[in-house]
């Protein structure tokens, strides 16, 4: 897999350090590989490399210029205290008139540098971020971090262990990393990386002018620096790098604990378990203050550091005056040569313990380069292709065949089922039946290809749609919850005037037809768009089923896309937007067609909720719909958007389980009618009314596949 020209494993998974305890310099070096390999993810993409130079250039040439204007104030400085101490006032005016050129030239000159770094900073965030967001939606990274928490966990767990950092975050911290993380990684990057190229450049130029007024100072300078640079790395640096990477840690943990509260508040309330949350909460945060205040804190350490960062820098304010005071007695060096020294040997010392005065930057960036180092590492792992031996496949004429299937959970605890085989074919309905915990809602996982792991071969259309059990509602307008998952792009092309493009949201006339109350046509020898694709595709290829998707969606996805994301995704995984499409694009609510809100306004009357659209004020009403609707209407939402989607082939995870058994029904009949294959998942038995074949779980991972009037018939006996 590579990600935007470069191969990103390579990029990402850099130097493991092995050792229970690692010395300074290799944990310096191994910081430094990490920083490089999220670095250069930016610096040798293709599309970005001329403007992320061109950046560099801008940088190197306005540090150049304002260390010559700092080599400028110094012989102006000289010349102003030589000329005020041996009494020269046409020589003082002179070197007034230059300060006020300096000042001139360099308040512009200092005010565009700040600018450069600030959009070097955000056209860098700006990328990495995308980045971030692509690898974590690619082949439902998300999903799989999730399920399989031991994906990211195990090479970097004990990566992190061994090292003496920290343990690895869990994926559920994904989000404050790629927010919170790349910003602070990006903009601690730009600050020191442009300041300690400055300060090699201020040590380049300032160096010779040390040497030649005052040799020993430039010498003493050297041993100086060195020594204290070593002592702070040694005494401080591993430290604080690690109780940086703790703060952080803990503090996404705090934030993680209030932010479940927020997305469950009516289960907790239900409970009345808000002293419990609380409590949790509060340990959290007596966590992370503990890192903070506690005893080896981290603002101790701090408190130390900053101790000896004083002594260190107060302890030569002195110096260049009594080195220099015996020769300027002795009238071999004037006045003004004492305060160039001085300001040459400052900018210097300056230069050389930047280190020392910035450790803290450097641990703050050490940790957070840690953070994403580890995710994206993960998201790598997941995108290389989740392990297990399930093959799926396309299907032509919207038929649904599963071939000597054994299918166990990720990691092969439980086997689900063994050895199963059927064929449903268009026209025909399917009941999956069986206790809790058999495996149901896994068998629509793997025709999804979410779950891969076991054996046997999977052949379902492209144009197949999911239902899951937990309705998912998402943020944006009602008409975006019933045309969801349709990209933005999608929705907005669906709603222009018709083209021509059979697509879409339909004509004028099928919008009229479904404000009567009908609901468009299914589309004919719709075997899914990418069906003709019948050839095999280990994982998701384009003529396999998608979750939640279907081709036409796909096919507008690779309309966007371009090649950008299949590199990234090797070309085999559904390509998403390309960064700059995804962010510039907008995702304002598209201009609604009368169409399209006709045949929504049906699909509503058709799931039995007629007045939904009058009580939240139009398909235009933007609220909370998680929270706002009950479950059995947001059942009910979901099924409109199942049946607005007009999909091959539909799979119901007890999709109308809130359902009264009326609107159930009701539901039933209109998928019949509109639907020419679906799979349902129930514990309600009389469903198999509803369809032509039952699958029923017979334990120990056999299933008995039987017809629907004979599994009904054994019920009422
Ligand atoms: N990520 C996972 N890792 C390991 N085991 C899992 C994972 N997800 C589910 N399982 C286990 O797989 C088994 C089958 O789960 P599945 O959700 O398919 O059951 P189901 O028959 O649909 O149940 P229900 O009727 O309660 O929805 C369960 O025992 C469950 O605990």
């Amino acid at each position: 897999m590579e990600v935007q020209g470069a191969p990103l494993q390579s990029v990402l998974v850099t130097a493991q350090g092995k050792g229970s305890v690692m010395a300074p310099s290799s944990d310096l070096r191994r910081v430094l590989q990490r920083w490089a390999g999220v670095a250069r993810l930016w610096w040798r993409c293709p599309s970005e490399r001329r403007r992320a130079w061109a950046f560099v250039a801008a940088c190197v040439a306005l540090s150049i210029t304002n260390v010559g204007l700092l080599l400028w104030i110094s012989y102006v400085q000289n010349a102003l205290q030589t000329s005020l101490s041996e009494k020269q006032q046409a020589g003082f005016h002179a070197a007034v008139w230059d300060f006020v050129l300096i000042i001139v030239v360099a308040a512009p000159l200092f005010a565009l540098t700040d600018y450069v770094d600030s959009c070097l900073t955000v056209a860098w965030r700006k990328w990495l971020t995308q980045h971030m967001i692509r690898a974590y939606f690619a082949g439902h990274a998300y999903f799989r971090l999730r399920i399989d928490p031991q994906a990211i966990d195990n090479p970097d767990q004990a990566r992190h262990r061994s090292s003496g950092t920290i343990p690895f975050l869990a994926s559920r911290r994904c989000r404050p990393r790629i927010c919170e993380d790349v910003r602070a990684y990006t903009a601690t990057s730009v600050m020191l990386s442009v300041s300690i190229m400055r300060k090699i450049f201020m040590c380049v130029a300032f160096a010779g002018l040390l040497w030649s007024l005052a040799p020993q100072l430039a010498v003493f300078l050297i041993f100086y620096a060195v020594g204290g640079t070593w002592v702070t790395a040694a005494g401080f640096g591993r430290r604080l790098m690690r109780l940086t990477y703790s703060v952080l840690q803990r503090e996404a943990d705090l934030r993680f604990a209030l932010v479940r509260v927020r997305e469950n508040a009516e289960s907790i309330a239900f409970y009345s378990g808000d002293q419990r949350e609380a409590e949790l909460a509060v340990a959290r945060l007596a966590r992370v203050i503990a890192t903070i205040f506690g005893k080896a804190s981290f603002v101790r350490w701090e408190a130390y550091l900053s101790l000896w960062q004083n002594i260190y820098t107060y302890a030569t304010i002195l110096l260049p005056s009594l080195l220099l005071s015996k020769r300027y007695f002795a009238g071999e060096i004037r006045f003004g040569g004492i305060s160039q020294a001085s300001f040459a040997f400052h900018a210097i010392e300056g230069a050389l313990s930047y280190i020392i005065t910035h450790l803290s930057d450097m641990s703050q960036l050490a940790a957070q380069t840690d953070r994403l180092d580890a995710l994206l590492a993960a998201l790598v792992a997941q995108a290389e292709g989740a392990p297990g031996g399930v093959r799926r496949k396309g299907s032509t004429g919207g038929s649904v065949e599963v071939s000597d299937l054994t299918l166990t959970t990720p990691h092969g605890e439980q086997t689900l089922c063994k050895g199963l085989s059927l064929r449903l074919e268009a026209g025909q309905s399917l009941l999956i039946v069986g206790p809790s915990g058999v495996g149901k809602t896994s068998i629509m996982r793997a025709v999804a290809g979410l779950w891969t792991a076991g054996s046997g071969t999977i052949a379902a259309p492209a144009d197949t749609f999911f239902l899951p059990q937990r309705p998912y509602m998402p943020l944006g307008t009602l008409r975006e919850q019933l045309t969801f998952p349709d990209s933005y792009a999608e929705v907005a092309a669906s709603a222009r005037p018709a083209s021509g493009s059979s697509g879409g949201g339909g004509s004028a006339e099928d919008g009229a037809a479904a404000a009567g109350g009908g609901i468009g046509h299914k589309r004919s020898g719709d075997g899914g768009g990418g069906d003709s694709d019948s050839g095999e595709d280990e994982g998701e290829g384009e003529g396999a089923p998608r979750a939640a998707g279907g081709a036409r969606r796909a096919a507008s996805l690779r309309g966007v896309a371009g090649s950008g994301y299949r590199r990234l995704s090797g070309g085999r995984r559904k390509p998403l937007p390309e960064g700059g499409a995804m962010l510039d694009s907008g995702l304002a609510s598209p201009a609604c067609s009368p169409a399209l809100d006709a045949e929504l306004q049906g699909l509503l009357e058709a799931v039995c909720l007629p007045s939904l659209l009058a009580r939240v004020g139009g398909l235009d009403a933007e609220l909370d719909w998680a929270h706002m609707l009950s479950l059995g209407e947001q059942q009910r939402v979901s099924v409109a958007r199942l049946l607005h989607h007009r999909p091959a082939v539909a799979f119901l995870d007890e999709a109308t389980s809130a359902l009264d058994m009326a609107t159930e029904r009701a539901l039933y009949t209109r998928l019949q009618q509109h639907c020419a294959c679906f799979i349902s998942i129930a514990h309600r038995r009389q469903l198999a009314a509803f369809h032509t074949h039952v699958l029923e779980a017979a334990g120990d991972g056999s299933w008995v596949l039987q017809e629907a009037p004979d599994f009904l018939r054994r019920l009422q006996e």
